[in-house]
């Protein structure tokens, strides 16, 4: 059985194979910690076995619920903002045809999102378009009181309930969020929408393998048993192998060798246009895990070969703080040929014969050269293809990589107490009541 794989050959200009193993008895001890809910944060490790644990009720359960959507509706609307929709647009948009949004053939809802940004006009549009449709929601809030989740939760309950009343509109409204706590499920509870919990163990950028990224995902037609499948793969591949060939630790190892020497900046890049929204996820995971007590690697990406024509020169020749970490996928999905031309005035006739993805491949290694020879190392991880069952490896993966690299950088990686200081500004400039003393204050900075 092929599983994805971590290479960081290209990286030992910048740093030697022995300070990346130099990591080697640190990270198996981590992961082991991990394992047994012995490190920091661990009241938030329940992911950890989440593939082993998740049941086939459990799974039969959300996709039954997706089945009766499916029935009712021709869009989804999913919200919520975080860890409470990114993994479930991380994998639609993997899955999905890159065109979906035409809906051409698609016999699944198509799902759309809402609740992750405060847009007046994001919101406008969506509704203007959703009156004259067949939608559903699903609501997704760990803590139940995210402000721009509740907002467009609000309009969009109301614009359901208008355009089908209130009996069905609870048919079609999914709520998940906690066991017990939190205005959604006191909302939920209340209104009789059907529920899903996220466990009190896992926090909302560890919760893809939860029914928070998992009925979203079902939803749009996608095989979640073959993700889930794929997850345990790499859960129960990461406890067997050791660490020369165990691909999570030797990430975590490397991005904490190559910290050291001062790359503080991770790019995470892709060659496909279908991982964009994987390195959005990766982003939340690595950035809220790792970026605090004034530590941590800045996580960005870039989709290729696209922003070779942009980003490009920074990373071939702007500061040297950086390095790259490269997704492959070695196998496409479909197969396109080059064709002949017999006039051949664009000089492409040399490739014709030949796959698009051998060309794609080519600007993959060429960049790969190039930037290491400009002073980027890079580590590449190679996804044998694009589907659900790899998808799950990948996922599973960079979770499992980013416990074990927070406990290298010594940080408590299931936290995230910086993001409550935008919050409590925005209470304070917006005087909601209990915030008459921030509001006082702020004001006099103004
Ligand atoms: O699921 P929720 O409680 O609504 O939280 C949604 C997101 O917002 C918070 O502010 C955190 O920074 C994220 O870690 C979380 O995923």
């Amino acid at each position: 059985m092929e599983h994805i794989k971590l290479s960081f050959e290209k990286s030992l200009n910048f740093v030697s194979k022995e300070e990346i193993f130099k990591f080697k008895e640190e990270s198996q001890k981590h992961l082991t910690a991990l394992q047994k809910g012995t490190g920091k944060g661990n009241d938030y490790v329940g992911w950890v076995d989440l593939p082993s644990q998740i049941t086939e009720e459990e799974l039969n359960d959300i996709e039954a619920t997706a089945l009766s959507l499916k029935d009712k509706v021709e869009v989804l609307v999913v919200i919520g903002i975080g860890g409470s929709y990114l993994g479930a647009k991380a994998v639609n948009d993997a899955l999905a045809h890159s065109f979906d949004q035409l809906n051409i053939g698609n016999e699944n809802p198509l799902v759309l999102y809402a609740g992750q940004n405060i847009s007046e006009d994001y919101l406008f549009e969506l509704m203007d378009i959703l009156k004259d449709l067949e939608f559903g929601i699903c609501v997704i809030s760990k803590s139940g009181t995210t402000t721009e989740p509740a907002i467009a939760f609000r309009l969009l309950k109301e614009l359901l309930e208008e355009n089908v009343g209130k009996e069905e509109a609870r048919e079609r409204i999914i709520a998940i969020t906690d066991a017990s706590k939190g205005a959604l499920r006191t909302l939920a509870v209340q209104e009789g929408y059907k529920t899903f919990v996220i466990p009190d163990d896992v926090g909302g950028r560890f919760s893809v393998l939860t029914p928070v990224g998992l009925l979203p995902i079902a939803v749009a037609g996608h095989d979640i048993k073959e993700l889930v499948k794929g997850a345990k793969s790499m859960q129960e591949y990461s406890i067997a192998t050791a660490f020369e060939e165990n691909p999570a630790l030797l990430y975590a190892a490397a991005r904490n060798a190559l910290y050291a020497k001062g790359k503080g900046i991770e790019i995470l890049a892709n060659y496909n246009p279908k991982l964009h929204n994987v390195a959005e996820w990766w982003k939340q995971l690595y950035g809220e895990s790792e970026g605090k007590e004034n530590k941590g690697i800045f996580p960005a990406s870039v989709d290729f070969t696209s922003d070779l024509h942009s980003m490009g020169q920074y990373i071939q020749e702007g500061q040297r703080n950086i390095f790259e970490t490269v997704i492959s996928i070695a196998k496409p999905n479909h197969t396109v040929i080059i064709p002949e031309d017999k006039d051949n005035l664009d000089g492409l006739n040399f490739l014709a014969g030949r796959r698009i993805d051998a060309v794609n491949k080519m600007a993959e290694l060429g960049t790969q050269l190039a930037h290491v020879d400009g002073g980027v190392p890079n580590l590449r991880i190679e996804m044998p293809q694009l589907n659900e069952f790899y998808l799950g490896e990948l996922l599973y993966f960079f979770e499992i990589a980013c416990g074990v690299s927070g406990y290298i950088l010594d940080v408590n990686p299931f936290d995230q107490p910086g993001v409550e200081a935008y919050k409590s500004n925005m209470f304070a400039l917006l005087e909601k009541p209990g915030f008459e003393e921030e509001t006082k204050k702020i004001k006099e900075k103004l």
